[in-house]
């Protein structure tokens, strides 16, 4: 757990030994108390260095931890008695020191880092702060702005950063460790009072209370109701305004409510379940351990509307070599213009040269002859997509992987049109392609595990998060997304506002409510595909048919929206009303309320009072519920898979931990009794009927998330 050794005659080397962080568990902190102890009794030894194995400093405090109750000797006073030393004691920054580790740094006496080195204070992402002293000494070391920065973003910085800032005291491209027993070597002996951080004043600029008035601001306007980062601005501030003992006692009160908060608990279980969605699996037995995937050198992008353009901005940042190809001069060079424009910007903001070179302009599909995958992303038109996986079959050389961005269609049907039906999967990228974070890996009943795997190894290294799911209209997003938009409609139909139910979401922490989303996603993309699907019908017949339709509630808002050509913000007019089209404030339109009053009136429905808890549950559990009948198909192999898709996908708020997690925090009893109580009131509306697998999770007593994995198995082999 943690290894004392005793080098170069008078050097204590702590080496922290807990795979894969060295995560400061229960007995890696035991460790460290016995190997100080053994430290400060030895005479022979004049100064000790601590660092970890592996070439990692440690990942912090073990989240696992936190769980249960925590034992072994706690965080604050272990690092109070490294300060206290009378022997001065060296952190070696090896790979990352973050959280807990970084704090540990900052009780020793000296930090020497490797220049590839990261550190920082991550913990605001897990809904907590940096509880064992990092709020109340790393303002006293670097200052109060650059600590509230690192503080209430959790960012990682690099070493040159860490040194700039005064966080670390030497950076080397050497063997870090060496180099801290040799500097601990030359400190030995000499006085450690100006070392000791706790004990240095709080340096605050004098307009102190502004900009702690600014941050806060800030924070609250982008915090989207997490309470963690306005805990972190509190705990800088007592640093700034209260004697060290103080300040610790505030963080102390500040960390014992963060500590206890169901967002802590959302946060954790979120940082599990992204690292959970990499270890993917198939219905067939396939698995993300015994698939290997074939490495990509050379892709190609079919289509260079908004999505292709992202994608191949993406891939070419990465460093692949990027076909793109576009069947119209005049698109093509637009096309070329506003990519270059998007890898010059980009280059820019990270300080790199622009990948312009990367990527090689054609306008004939022929010119993807000899790439390892392509990437088809032309109109969400299935006729036209099946002649693209046709061309692309016959083009394309033997074992080239044929993956397509549609958002919804069914993969199956593009293999068949293709030799090779199991080099074909869905790569399902989130506008901006370039900038989400999402990528959905669509297999169908033909896609072999070395396609998954493949899409899913490069889905990695261009630094998305990706999530391998069934085949079904809308896979994973796009079919949650189904109900929660009709219910939004409903809701207008019976009474409420685009901006009542958008605030209610917004509020709840969406980045935008469901109206102004789909207000800048575009509302004619829904029209078409509902056209495509008979259910959108130029002058249906009047009265109650108009709003049932394939035997279901239906209700035709949007359609009618579309007919009068609002479009949402690219025509000026959607949901709201904007100044000019393409201008994203949305405000309020007296036209759209004088037309819900007209619309209500033709259908003879009578306006009625709907509140915040009625505009969630509706919204909200109706998604949920589509999520469970997801995992009852098989389409998400487990609960964290919803959970990822709809925090980087659909900008779900992260402390809320995802729709599945969220369903356990409201209960899963509550939810399914509100299903059944808006089932009762609109028999019309399927997706409000609760599904087989919520109501056997509640008659197994709703396990734990952790647990749900077992009942899907069983509801499953019961079909
Ligand atoms: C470290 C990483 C950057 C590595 O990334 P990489 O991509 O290489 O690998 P993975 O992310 O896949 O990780 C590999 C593997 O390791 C697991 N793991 C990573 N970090 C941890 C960790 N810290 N703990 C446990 N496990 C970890 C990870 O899950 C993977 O395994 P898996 O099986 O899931 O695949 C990257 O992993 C990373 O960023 N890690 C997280 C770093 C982080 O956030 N650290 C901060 C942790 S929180 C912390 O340190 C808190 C401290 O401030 C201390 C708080 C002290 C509390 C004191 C109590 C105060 C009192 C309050 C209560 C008072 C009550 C009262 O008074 O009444």
């Amino acid at each position: 757990m943690a290894q004392y050794t005793r080098v170069s005659g008078s050097v204590g080397l702590i080496t922290l030994q807990s795979p894969p962080v060295n995560a400061l568990s229960a007995a890696v902190r035991q460790a460290i108390v016995d190997s100080m102890q053994r430290a400060l009794s030895e005479p022979e030894v004049k100064s000790v260095v601590i660092c970890g194995q592996n070439g990692l400093f440690s990942g912090g405090a073990d989240i696992k931890e936190f769980r249960g109750q925590m034992s072994g000797p706690p965080l604050i006073p272990m690092i109070h008695a490294i300060e206290a030393s009378s022997k001065p004691v060296v952190a070696a920054i090896e790979g990352i020191a973050l959280g807990g580790a970084l704090e540990l740094a900052l009780g020793c006496h000296y930090r020497i880092a490797h220049s590839k080195a990261r550190v920082g204070l991550p913990e605001v992402t897990l809904g907590l702060l940096p509880g064992a002293g990092g709020s109340q000494r790393l303002p006293r070391l670097i200052g109060v702005p650059a600590a509230l920065d690192l503080i209430t973003t959790g960012r990682h910085v690099t070493a040159a950063e860490a040194l700039k800032f005064g966080l670390v005291d030497q950076i080397t491209d050497h063997n870090t460790v060496n180099v801290a027993v040799k500097f601990a070597q030359r400190v030995a002996g000499q006085p450690l009072d100006a070392r000791r951080i706790s004990t240095y004043p709080c340096l605050s600029p004098p307009d102190v209370d502004v900009l702690f008035e600014e941050v806060m601001q800030r924070v609250r306007r982008t915090a989207r109701g997490a309470i963690a980062p306005i805990a972190c601005v509190q705990a800088v501030r007592a640093a700034a305004t209260l004697p060290y003992n103080q300040g610790m006692e505030r963080e102390r009160e500040l960390m014992a409510t963060l500590s206890t908060s169901g967002q802590t608990r959302a946060l954790q279980y979120f940082f599990f379940a992204q690292r959970a969605v990499g270890r993917w699996s198939m219905p067939s037995g396939a698995r993300w351990d015994t698939s290997k995937p074939r490495p990509v050198h050379k892709a190609a992008v079919i289509g260079l509307g908004t999505m292709g353009r992202g994608i191949a901005v993406a891939l070419a940042q990465a460093g692949f070599s990027v076909v793109a190809v576009e069947t119209q001069e005049k698109q093509l060079m637009e096309a070329k213009q506003a990519i270059s424009g998007m890898l010059e910007r980009g280059a820019k903001r990270r300080g790199v040269a622009p990948a312009l070179d990367k990527i090689n302009y054609g306008c004939n599909i022929q010119s993807v002859a000899h790439v390892d995958l392509v990437i088809e992303a032309v109109f969400e038109d299935m006729a036209l997509k099946k002649k693209v996986f046709q061309q692309l079959s016959a083009v394309c050389k033997p074992g080239t992987f044929l993956c397509s961005n549609t958002s919804g269609l069914d993969i199956d049907q593009l293999a068949c049109q293709t030799r090779n039906p199991e080099l074909v999967v869905g790569m399902h990228f989130f506008a901006p392609a370039h900038v989400m974070k999402l990528l959905e890996v669509v297999y169908g009943p033909k896609s072999s595990p070395l396609a998954v795997a493949t899409a899913m190894q490069l889905g990695k290294k261009i630094g998305k998060v990706s999530v391998a799911v069934g085949n079904c209209r809308g896979f994973v997003g796009n079919r949650m997304l189904k109900p929660y938009l009709e219910q939004a409609l409903f809701l207008l139909e019976e009474g409420a506002t685009p901006e009542f139910v958008d605030q209610v979401l917004e509020e709840f922490g969406f980045a935008m409510g469901v109206f102004r989303m789909s207000d800048l996603s575009g509302l004619d993309v829904g029209w078409k595909v509902r056209m495509a699907d008979g259910l959108a019908v130029p002058n249906p017949t009047t009265g109650q048919a108009t709003r049932l339709r394939q035997g279901r509630r239906y209700s035709p808002l949007g359609d009618l929206l579309c007919e009068q050509g609002r479009f949402g913000q690219k025509t000026g007019r959607g949901w709201y009303q904007y100044n000019k089209p393409g201008s994203q404030v949305a405000k309020p339109d007296p036209w759209l309320h004088s037309f819900l009053d007209e619309y209500r009136a033709w259908h003879a429905l009578v306006a009625r009072r709907i509140d915040h808890q009625e505009v969630l549950e509706r919204c909200l559990y109706s998604m949920i519920n589509e999520g469970f009948r997801i995992l009852e198909d098989g389409i998400a192999a487990g609960p964290e898979d919803i959970d990822v898709i709809y925090v980087f996908g659909y900008s779900w708020p992260r402390h809320r931990g995802g729709p599945m997690f969220y369903a356990t925090t409201v209960g899963l009893n509550k939810v399914l009794e509100r299903l059944e109580h808006y089932h009762q009131a609109h028999p019309d509306v399927p997706s409000l009927q609760p599904c087989d697998l919520l109501r056997k999770l509640v008659a197994s007593g709703s396990p734990p998330i952790q647990k749900w994995r077992e009942v899907i198995k069983k509801v499953r082999s019961q079909l």
